[in-house]
């Protein structure tokens, strides 16, 4: 561990042996706990006199930086106050997180976050995380070392290259934030030790000429590097990162759409990754549309699905999705899979020969026969509408990144041939839903199955209180990530996806009209350990666990750190 102090960070809350004494006890955000620092502690630390005297628990300090937290009228202006209180005091940050999930997850998370990208170089204050840039390829291991995390030390590296940000597109070096946002959400949801993990951007340049021309913009200043020089640059990270932190998962994040399958299938086999857009979001759409379609009444395998906005997240779904209806329906054939997907992307539907299709798409493309006799405005562009009136979906899925696409025509033209239409605007932020779940109850007389992206406030129709699931990939990777640290498994395979989209699904109940179709945000902790576990089991089942997976339950558990403050020794 750190010069500053030692802890053994893969047991819960152990011993924290602080070396340091003075006012640099106090300016490292793990070692300080402010006045919550009893008389004792003041006096060994030699911190007496740099504070108030009076001494508060960590229930009474929670409760005073909330009141702070409260005070502030715009959520950017909640995300700092946060992102200031983690820099002075890393316990206390994760208690608070933790003892509000549910109203603070939409500050550090999603759709805060971002604003909070958009704006980084405006709002910079100090740094987090590791900055790597493609002009200095030779840096990367410097730069990962100078985090000061010892080889045994990192189980998760959280990487962006920020192209395809949220739904909010290229973002240059402020990507840095979803990579530290997603880790934040490790830390509260599944325990992960907040120095076990380490955010990195990628800083490959940016195309968004708007912060090209803006003067206080802190990353490269030339457009995207691609090509060659690209796969290179990725390749030398992912060969650093697994020889210096061997143990380390590596999470990709909001990586464009041309790059993100492609890295995943270059390096799925050869190292422990996962990409969460792709397959954190199929498994928790999947556990979702499993709830749904049992409300239905319809086998998944009768369902007709349309996907409009097929890019990674979009496809993964799909693929997931077909994966579950080979293995437990009727379908028998791939193709006859395939052939219940209707890809939709910004040239409209996906149809073979497209040239514009990633090889990652080819597959979904429909043939031109089965368009064949419908009536359309335009043959060469298949819109969303057209699609709704030929195929009569009954499953309509939105990771398009275009806020209001699913309008009430589409919706009311797919309501009038489906009794419970299972519609999901996945999108984020908020802005880029494809439509609000309020509109989409409204438009189907309350009969939409609905589930979104981002969070919404629950929706009364004729007396019935619908409570909209966050389907969001922050019931999944946490406890993915939990669960892969435990049994430090050498892969992330199909298998464990799999069983923690199943471990979800199992905590669905949908008996009650109105229900949600995924538990809780504030049950992030539970369904975590749960996801942790049931990954747990299907790495060692498979062979890919490196330690002997005796008790997954108590593995987990005793993983799992908690945001309290530990004993101290001074030494
Ligand atoms: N709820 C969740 O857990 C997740 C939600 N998402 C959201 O899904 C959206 C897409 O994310 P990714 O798949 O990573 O991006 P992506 O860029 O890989 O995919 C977006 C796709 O949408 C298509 N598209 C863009 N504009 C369109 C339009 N006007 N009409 C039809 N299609 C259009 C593009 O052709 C592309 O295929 C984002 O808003 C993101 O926030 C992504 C991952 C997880
Ligand atoms: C949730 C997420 O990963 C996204 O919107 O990109
Ligand atoms: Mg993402």
């Amino acid at each position: 561990m750190g010069r500053e102090y030692d802890q053994d960070t893969t047991v819960g809350n152990s011993t924290l042996r602080i070396r340091t004494r003075g006012r640099a006890v106090l300016s490292n955000p793990m070692t300080n706990r402010g006045t919550a620092f009893t008389a004792a502690e003041r006096e060994d630390l030699e911190i007496d006199g740099l504070m108030p005297t009076g001494f508060t628990t960590l229930e009474n300090q929670t409760r005073r930086v909330y009141e702070q937290f409260r005070s502030n009228k715009s959520m950017l202006g909640k995300f700092l106050t946060l992102n200031a209180l983690r820099d002075r005091n890393e316990v206390l940050f994760y208690h608070l997180l933790s003892s509000h999930l549910e109203e603070m997850l939409p500050v550090i998370y999603t759709p805060t976050i971002g604003e909070a990208i958009e704006r980084f170089s405006s709002t910079y204050n100090r740094p987090r995380g590791v900055f790597l840039s493609i002009d200095h390829p030779e840096k990367i291991e410097k730069s990962l070392l100078n985090y000061g995390l010892g080889a045994e030390d990192v189980d998760l590296i959280c990487v962006t290259d920020s192209e395809g940000i949220l739904g909010i597109g290229d973002q240059g070096i402020g990507g840095i934030q979803i990579a530290i946002g997603k880790l934040s959400v490790y830390t509260a949801a599944a325990g992960i030790h907040p120095r076990r993990s380490i955010p990195v951007v990628l800083d490959t340049g940016t195309d968004n000429l708007g912060l090209l021309s803006n003067d206080l913009y802190l990353g490269e200043r030339h457009s995207r590097v691609r090509g060659q020089r690209y796969d290179d640059f990725i390749e030398q990270f992912v060969q650093t990162v697994t020889r210096v932190f061997p143990n380390a998962m590596i999470h990709w994040e909001d990586v464009g759409t041309a790059n993100a399958y492609r890295i995943l299938d270059r390096y799925k086999d050869e190292v422990c990754t996962f990409n969460d857009d792709i397959q954190g979001t199929a498994a928790v759409v999947l556990a979702a549309l499993l709830a749904a379609v049992e409300v239905t009444g319809v086998d998944l395998d009768d369902h007709r699905i349309v996907v409009f906005g097929a890019g990674s997240a979009g496809m993964g779904i799909a693929g997931l999705v077909r994966d579950e209806m080979l293995r437990t329906g009727r379908s028998e054939t791939e193709e006859e899979a395939y052939s219940r997907f209707w890809p939709i992307g910004i040239q409209g539907l996906y149809l073979e020969g497209d040239h514009r299709l990633h090889d990652f798409q080819k597959p979904w493309a429909r043939k031109r026969l089965d368009i064949a006799g419908w009536d359309v405005q335009d043959p060469e562009r298949m819109t969303l509408l057209d699609v709704v009136r030929n195929v009569r979906p009954t499953i309509l899925i939105g990771t398009s990144t275009r806020g209001g696409a699913f309008t009430r025509e589409v919706v009311e033209e797919m309501a009038r041939h489906s009794t419970r239409p299972i519609i999901f605007p996945l999108s984020n932020p908020t802005s880029r839903a494809e439509a609000t779940p309020a509109d989409l109850l409204e438009w189907t007389e309350g009969r939409a199955l609905v589930a979104t992206g981002s969070p919404f406030e629950p929706v009364d129709v004729e007396g019935v209180r619908h409570t909209i699931a966050q389907s969001n990939n922050a019931l999944i990777f946490p406890g993915l990530g939990l669960g892969v640290a435990v049994s430090r498994a050498s892969r992330v395979t199909e298998g464990m996806i799999s069983a923690a989209a199943k471990a979800l699904a199992g905590m669905v109940n949908t008996w009650r009209p109105g229900a949600p179709l995924l538990p809780s945000m504030s049950d992030l902790r539970l369904v975590s350990a749960t996801v942790a576990i049931a990954v747990v089991r299907q790495a060692s089942e498979e062979g890919v666990a490196q330690v002997a997976v005796e008790d997954p339950i108590q593995q987990v558990y005793e993983r799992m750190w908690q945001p309290r403050y530990p004993d101290i020794e001074a030494i």
